[in-house]
């Protein structure tokens, strides 16, 4: 293995390192507590994990953590009222709905509804259209998160060919418009893509966010590339033996398998420890951000991207 290890779970608690000492100041020359509301609906255990460590990092932040969780029936009806009392809650400065809805809920229609203001994931219409003509947006979550990471790693991005595999609307498409940004030439690539082996080959930079389990192998990275790997997959892992209910143990890879990978490239972010913390990380940072927005203070610095 030759590549740097990128390590997304250090970087993450020095974001929210900077995050804390933001709130204080907020707190101490201005009076005001920033406040994440994050709405669950329905009982899917990975779902209530990610909002319990959102929750608990919201509050050793030291900021206000609302949490709304609500059936898995819940009427569409209903979830857009609690989002309309939270939208006019002067107290809440972000709102998370976590994906994904239930069927009979129209998540699109959910998440117009949030005001773009509070939108701390960056999925609003308005937010998308703002990223994607380079003006002030709230950005989301994951792609704020590598984006952070690969300026940290690589300096200036400028120029570099950059391929993101996957065109999903909450990590794909923003990540190749922050990549934009940043001046590098960017392809998407995704599952009708012809000849993908060869298309990530002239990458120096590659995303993959296709929720795959290890599909980008090592012999389809250039050698020295910096590959960001966003899946989050839990599979199989019999040899690890059997829980106490008789089902097998798991293990979460991403959709890179790694060692082949950390043999070719010059950095990797590792699953888990990568890219997952920096989301959560980027989650409070956009929850401060939004927070002095609303208040017409200036922006923290470092936070933002
Ligand atoms: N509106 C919305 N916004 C989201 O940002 C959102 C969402 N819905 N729905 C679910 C996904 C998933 N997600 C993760 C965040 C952190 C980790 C994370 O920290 N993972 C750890 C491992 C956690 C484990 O052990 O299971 C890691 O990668 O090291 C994972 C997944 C945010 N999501
Ligand atoms: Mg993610």
């Amino acid at each position: 293995m030759s590549a740097t290890i990128i390590d997304g779970k250090a970087f993450a608690a020095t974001i929210r390192g900077k995050v804390g000492e933001h709130v204080a100041r907020l707190r101490e020359t201005h009076g005001i507590t920033p406040g994440l509301a994050v709405v669950l609906v329905g009982e899917d255990p990975a779902s209530q994990v990610y909002v319990r460590s959102k929750g608990k990092q919201t509050i050793e932040a030291g900021m206000n953590s609302y949490e709304h969780k609500l059936d898995a029936g819940t009427s569409q009806a209903d979830l857009l009222a609690l989002i309309d009392t939270l939208n006019n809650d002067a107290e809440v400065h972000g709102i998370l709905v976590q994906l994904p809805l239930p069927g009979h809920i129209d998540s699109d229609l959910v998440i117009n509804s949030i005001d773009p203001a509070k939108d701390v994931d960056g999925f609003h219409i308005s937010n998308v259209g703002l990223l994607g003509t380079g003006q002030k947006s709230m950005v989301p979550c994951t792609p704020l998160g590598c984006l952070m990471m690969l300026r940290d790693h690589l300096g200036s991005l400028s120029g570099l060919d950059a391929v993101v595999v996957g065109r999903s609307n909450i990590v794909g498409k923003p990540m190749a418009q922050l990549l934009l940004g940043e001046s590098c030439t960017v392809t998407i690539a995704h599952s009708r893509t012809r000849d993908l082996p060869d298309v990530v080959r002239r990458a120096d930079i590659v995303v993959a966010a296709v929720g795959r389990p290890e599909m980008v192998p090592g012999e389809w990275i250039k050698p020295g590339a910096t590959v960001i790997d966003v899946g989050i997959n839990r599979i199989d892992a019999p040899e690890r033996g059997t829980n106490e209910d008789g089902s097998v143990k798991t293990r979460l890879v991403g959709d890179c398998h790694f060692e082949s990978c950390a043999a070719v490239a010059g950095a990797i972010t590792p699953v888990p420890g990568g890219v997952g913390p920096m989301t959560i990380a980027c989650l409070l940072a956009n929850t401060v951000t939004a927070c002095c927005r609303a208040n017409g203070l200036p922006e923290p610095e470092g936070l933002t991207a």
